[in-house]
């Protein structure tokens, strides 16, 4: 079983935009509602891809019911935490020509009994759980190492962790080892504190992220592909994708296909690019089922191409 933390989940609403225009009234042509947030996220893809998942979650106001609503709907497993605050929602604006804006609400702040509710969900749904995947941002409330105290509580109870977030959340939880942290280009240049223009600085960053604690890096490198960096070596995986419609979610569809393919090594790195590239084709967070997969347009090698200069380099 998959067991997903998100601390701050969302209200994902998508508005279809012709054109951002500052300052004008902008009549959307589409908008759609995706129940959000990080590990919600991996639990959809998890679930899509026919495998017993539990996504814990705080959930308040009228939002929260919502997305309560949405993951019934698709039939995820929720294990709740009521919150008094109400939960987020984020907004993504589509462009026609493909360019997505995302803004992210801070979130709810959560009370210091609502905090130790969330850990004892945690460790009351980690009992049968292969893999515990925590998520995202923190809201309110908690402090940088909250994610630091999970990893630790999760390994002592025997579980392994995948973790994915960003700046001090992530610095702070390396020295408790997760088993494997999944940033974005941006989030391994900010952890490491400089560019990264080549898919060698990619790996040299998630050499130092090992060095600090992280056990396996899982790096997500956007139009260039993805990078795995364990004790076993360095594996390089890409994809050929046809048109880009939604980007947002897909690095956690990739995340949902490492730990679903077993959560190490090449054919977990193969699954992980499959996903992603399939997320990447379907509209807002929308979750690739395996008739979206297309492992043929996957190539992994150990032969990292280090000299390639990043489509996306990061400064
Ligand atoms: O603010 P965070 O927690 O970093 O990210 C939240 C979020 O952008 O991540 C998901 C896509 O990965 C969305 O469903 C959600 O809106």
């Amino acid at each position: 079983m998959i067991l997903t933390v998100t601390p701050n989940p969302s209200l994902d609403r998508t508005y279809e935009v012709p054109s951002l225009d500052r300052g004008e009234v902008i009549r959307a042509t589409g908008e759609r509602m995706d129940p959000g947030g990080k590990g919600v996220n991996v639990s959809r893809a998890v679930s899509a891809a026919g495998q017993r998942t539990v996504a814990i979650l705080p959930l308040g106001g009228a939002p929260g019911a919502l997305v309560a609503d949405l993951l019934d709907a698709q039939g995820i497993e929720v294990a709740p935490v009521p919150i008094a605050g109400a939960t987020r929602s984020n907004i993504a604006l589509a462009e026609s020509d493909g360019v997505l804006t995302k803004i992210n609400a801070p979130g709810p702040e959560l009370s210091v009994e609502e905090q130790e509710l969330l850990l004892e969900t945690v460790r009351v749904q980690s009992r049968d759980a292969d893999w515990i995947a925590c998520c995202g941002s923190l809201p309110r409330g908690l402090a940088p190492e909250w994610y630091a105290e999970l990893v630790a509580r999760a390994h002592a109870a025997g579980a392994r962790i995948a973790l994915d977030t960003s700046g001090p959340a992530l610095l702070a939880a390396l020295r408790e080892r997760p088993d494997v942290v999944k940033p974005n280009a941006e989030e391994l240049a900010e952890a490491v504190g400089r560019p990264l223009s080549t898919v060698g600085d990619a790996v040299k960053a998630a050499e130092e992220l090992r060095e600090r604690g992280a056990r396996a890096v899982l790096a997500s490198l956007g139009a260039d592909g993805q990078l795995l960096v364990n004790d076993a070596g360095a594996w390089f995986g890409s994809a050929q994708v046809a048109a880009v419609r939604s980007n947002v979610g897909a690095g956690d569809s990739s995340l949902a296909g490492f730990l679903i393919a077993g959560g190490s090594g090449p054919k977990a790195l193969a699954s992980a690019v499959a996903h992603g590239a399939a997320a990447v084709q379907l509209p807002g967070s929308v979750m690739p089922t395996p008739s979206d997969l297309d492992p043929a347009a996957v190539t992994v090698t150990a032969e990292v191409p280090v000299d390639r200069v990043l489509k996306e380099p990061v400064s």
